[in-house]
């Protein structure tokens, strides 16, 4: 059986990082999408591009070069996508990446990939990436699509409340073991369920029994 790389699974900030993409294709498009959304700075190189690609071009999201890649392209770059259609244009962006050590998503190509992207449910500050390591896409976007119907839009409200209360917590001057221990107890309480049912009440009684705020937080 085939086996493949053993990926290491990171979460890159690459905020006001230069992220070059090389084509402007349906698949280009997506992999800028995910891109800015993380708030890297994008370029685009490509001769064709989709009429997304060329709206964000116009209104300054993303900065494009409309002609073919040419070796050096990647100067300046953190990270690249090689994403055209042509099998020579992607082998040439790999190995300039290789060359200067820059992390290569190639996307028809798993074996040259120096990185692959998942399939990612988000939830505010909570994200749940998903990869088949390249084995099947298809199968990484159904668990998706399972994931997104079993952690819903109240885990972003969750995490919001949870990040808010670790800050108090940690302000405390307690004994680290009583603060795990409290950590622990929210963490073990159905809090995203009472959130989707509106069981306020219960929030604020766990909240209350450890001394915690939440008044400004639900607007009842
Ligand atoms: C997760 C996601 C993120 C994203 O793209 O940003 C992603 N592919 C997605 C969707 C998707 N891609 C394809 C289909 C059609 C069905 C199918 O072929 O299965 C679907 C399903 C759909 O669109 O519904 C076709 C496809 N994909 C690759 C090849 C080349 C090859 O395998 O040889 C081919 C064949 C091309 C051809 O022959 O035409 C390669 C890769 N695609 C990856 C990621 C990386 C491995 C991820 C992993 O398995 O862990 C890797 C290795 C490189 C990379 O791109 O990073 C995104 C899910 C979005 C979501 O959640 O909905
Ligand atoms: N990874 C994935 O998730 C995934 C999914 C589907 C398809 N694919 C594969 O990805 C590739 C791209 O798919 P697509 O649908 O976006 O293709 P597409 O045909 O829509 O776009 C190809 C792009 O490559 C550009 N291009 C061609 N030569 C170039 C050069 N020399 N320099 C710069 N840009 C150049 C074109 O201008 C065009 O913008 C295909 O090989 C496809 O099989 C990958």
């Amino acid at each position: 059986m085939e086996k493949g790389a053993s990926y290491y699974s990171v979460f890159l900030n690459l905020e006001g990082r230069l992220c070059v993409v090389v084509g402007g294709g349906e698949v280009a498009e997506r992999k800028v999408e995910v891109l800015l959304s993380s708030g890297a700075k994008v370029r685009v190189i490509a001769p064709q591009i989709t009429w997304q690609i060329e709206k964000w071009a116009d209104e300054g999201r993303i900065e494009l070069f409309k002609r073919p890649y040419r070796w050096g392209d990647l100067s300046e770059a953190w990270l690249c996508v090689a994403a055209t259609d042509d099998p020579e244009v992607q082998k040439e962006v790999f190995s300039e990446a290789e060359e200067r050590r820059i992390f290569c998503n190639v996307v028809d190509k798993p074996e040259l990939c120096s990185f692959i992207v998942p399939s990612v449910v988000r939830r505010g500050r909570l994200q749940l990436a998903i990869s088949t390591s390249g084995a099947s896409p298809a199968a990484a976007r159904r668990i998706r699509e399972r994931l997104e119907d079993e952690f819903g839009p109240e885990w972003e409200v969750y995490l919001e409340l949870m990040a808010r209360w670790r800050k108090e917590i940690l302000s405390r001057d307690l004994p680290e073991e009583k603060r795990r221990e409290i950590f622990t107890r929210l963490a073990m309480a159905p809090i995203p369920e009472w959130i989707r049912n509106g069981d306020w009440h219960y929030i604020r009684a766990i909240a209350e029994r450890e001394g915690l705020f939440v008044e400004d937080f639900f607007k009842e």
